[in-house]
């Protein structure tokens, strides 16, 4: 389908817009009026720069406050709307949003409403123009979008049609269903926008936190699909006020918007995810020559190294960690994860069709083939078979109380958290769990857990609201069959490995639970969910950018102990 994007949904001045939008792929634009307002260019020239680019100008928006006013009123906004028209034929544009009137002003009569559109469409056809009605969800009298569809009826003019947009519908809990009583040819546009679920007034809401689909929690695919089924043939447009868009990189906002749309084509086709990854092959390291002592006390062995490459297989049960020597780094890091795939070259052409970077491999002719992409924040992604363990010799796993990788914990920058959610929905086929933002002592910490459908592969996003100078933090999280005796054995052998935990945290966590008075000796943290279900878990200290988690999941908990997440962010900060 055809592909627009409103030049409002990415920062930058017009020109930078256009450029951006159709370097990302896209077919055409909506040309927010104030971008036009504000562009030292003519509207010629405008419409000469996007021909050049190869964007046609789909609509021209908005056009605010029109119907049902008194009488008096309405020659001026028909004047009003003429110099729009004159406007849109200089940029080549054929198509006005005009979005239901929110004056305290307008009349709540719709018969009213009607007469004075269906003037406004007599006059717009007299320059081509067809306008296109939409209801704003805080509309003064229309604000539903069936309401909007009921008034374009009874206007009844070939040059009327209302416009479509999921944020409006969404917010307002309206059912999307009624879409598939309005002909198609009658919806003029959509509009596509997701958005979090927000307990928060609706124009603020709609006018700072709107995301792109996939980004957010509302069904975009859903509503999409009803949209189709009416037969509607015009483009699929995001529409996007959000206050972060605006400040982030307009290339890389752009783009993030084309593969939100390729990933909403894909789920009206149907299409199933083609390679879920099934666990974590391995997490690397760069090392500079410190962690290997870390995992020695955690009980893990050197079991290989690679065959071409400066690289140690060090592993434990299931759990493999790739020390790096050869990248010059100033402090451990987490540089690459690898995914046992059912599908490696499925999945890697996946992720090119979703516009992530493929990354070139530098192998020797006799090492595994192994095919990478870049995470947002950087981090390769690997798609693995079991191939690769050859590359470092035949060492058998050593079993041990550390059974696996439960999950990884990237901080991504700020402008990017929306684009990574995305990136591991769309690309690797997890599921966003829980999202949550968690007091920092100097910030404030946002979180979102994906995970697949079994839990086999979990990842962590956070941001960190914290002073610049600050490093973001990476954690691998191993699960453990018994966290308590490896606690023990740590704080006898390593107590200075162990993050130490406050009493006070224990005084409280007694106070809600009757839990095992050995947790406060041994530094172990509790959570329980509402199911009984129970998590153990203790950190070490960190070594770089690097910490690890150990962790015991009981009777069915899925969470990650976020409640403690805020105690330990606190220790940390306090040893940096
Ligand atoms: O926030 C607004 O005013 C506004 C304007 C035009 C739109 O299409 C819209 O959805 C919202
Ligand atoms: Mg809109």
């Amino acid at each position: 389908m055809r592909k627009s994007i409103a030049t409002v949904s990415v920062s930058g001045t017009l020109t930078e817009k256009l450029e951006a939008i159709a370097a990302a792929g896209f077919d055409g634009v909506e040309i927010f009026e104030n971008d036009l307002l504000a562009c030292p260019l003519s509207p010629e020239e405008v419409r000469a720069r996007a021909a050049d680019l190869g964007l046609g100008i789909d609509l021209y928006q908005p056009f605010r406050d029109f119907e049902a006013v008194p009488a008096d009123v309405l020659a001026g906004s028909l004047r009003r709307a003429e110099r729009k028209f004159q406007v849109m034929r200089r940029l080549g544009a054929d198509l006005l949003l005009v979005c239901s009137n929110v004056s305290p002003a307008a009349i709540g009569d719709d018969e009213l409403a009607a007469e004075q559109l269906r003037l406004l469409a007599e006059r717009a056809a007299e320059y081509g123009v067809r306008i296109a009605y939409e209801a704003l969800a805080w509309g003064r009298h229309v604000n539903e979008y069936l309401h909007a569809w009921r008034v374009v009826r009874m206007a009844d003019h070939p040059n009327l049609g209302t416009c479509l947009d999921s944020f409006h519908i969404l917010s307002r809990g309206s059912d999307p269903i009624g879409i598939e009583a309005i002909p198609g040819e009658k919806i003029f546009f959509l509009q596509l926008a997701d958005a979090p679920l927000l307990a928060m007034d609706v124009l603020q809401w709609s006018r700072h936190y709107r995301c792109f689909p996939g980004q957010g929690n509302f069904d975009l695919a859903g509503l999409t699909a009803s949209v189709l089924r009416t037969g509607y043939a015009g483009p699929l447009s995001l529409e996007v006020f959000n206050d972060v868009f605006r400040q982030a990189s307009t290339e890389r906002t752009a783009l993030d918007g084309m593969r939100s749309l390729i990933a909403l084509e894909q789920s009206l086709d149907g299409l199933s995810h083609p390679a879920v990854p099934a666990g974590f092959a391995f997490a690397e390291l760069a090392d500079t020559g410190t962690l290997g002592g870390l995992l020695t006390a955690l009980g893990f062995a050197r079991t290989g190294v690679h065959a071409s490459k400066p690289v140690e297989l060090w592993s434990q049960g299931e759990a493999r960690l790739l020390l790096n020597a050869r990248d010059q780094v100033a402090d451990p890091a987490l540089v690459a994860i690898g995914l046992d795939s059912p599908d490696p070259g499925g999945a890697v052409k996946h992720a090119g069709a979703l516009l992530s970077p493929v990354l070139p491999r530098e192998r020797a002719p006799e090492d595994a083939p192994l095919d990478a992409i870049a995470a947002p924040d950087g981090t390769e992604i690997f798609f693995c078979d079991t191939a690769w363990l050859a590359d470092f010799g035949p060492g058998a796993a050593i079993p041990g109380r550390i059974t696996h990788i439960d999950h990884v914990a990237l901080t991504q920058p700020l402008h990017y958290f929306d684009e990574a959610a995305l990136f591991y929905r769309s690309v690797l086929g997890l599921r966003p769990q829980e999202s949550l933002e968690l007091p920092d002592p100097y910030g404030l910490l946002r979180s979102k857990a994906m995970s697949a459908p079994d839990g086999a592969v979990r990842m962590v996003v956070n941001i960190a609201h914290v002073g610049a100078g600050q490093q973001p933090w990476q954690h691998l999280a191993l699960a453990c069959d018994d966290v308590v005796a490896v606690a023990r054995r740590l704080r006898a052998e390593h107590p200075d490995l162990l993050l130490p935990i406050p009493d006070n945290y224990y005084d409280d966590l007694e106070a809600r639970y009757e839990v095992d008075p050995e947790l406060r000796r041994l530094g172990v943290l509790y959570d329980r969910d509402g199911a009984g279900g129970e998590f153990l878990h203790l950190y070490t200290v960190t070594a770089g950018r690097v910490f690890f988690e150990l962790v015991q999941r009981l009777g069915g908990y899925q969470g990650y102990g976020a409640g403690n997440a805020p105690i330990r962010l606190a220790v940390q900060h306090a040893g940096a």
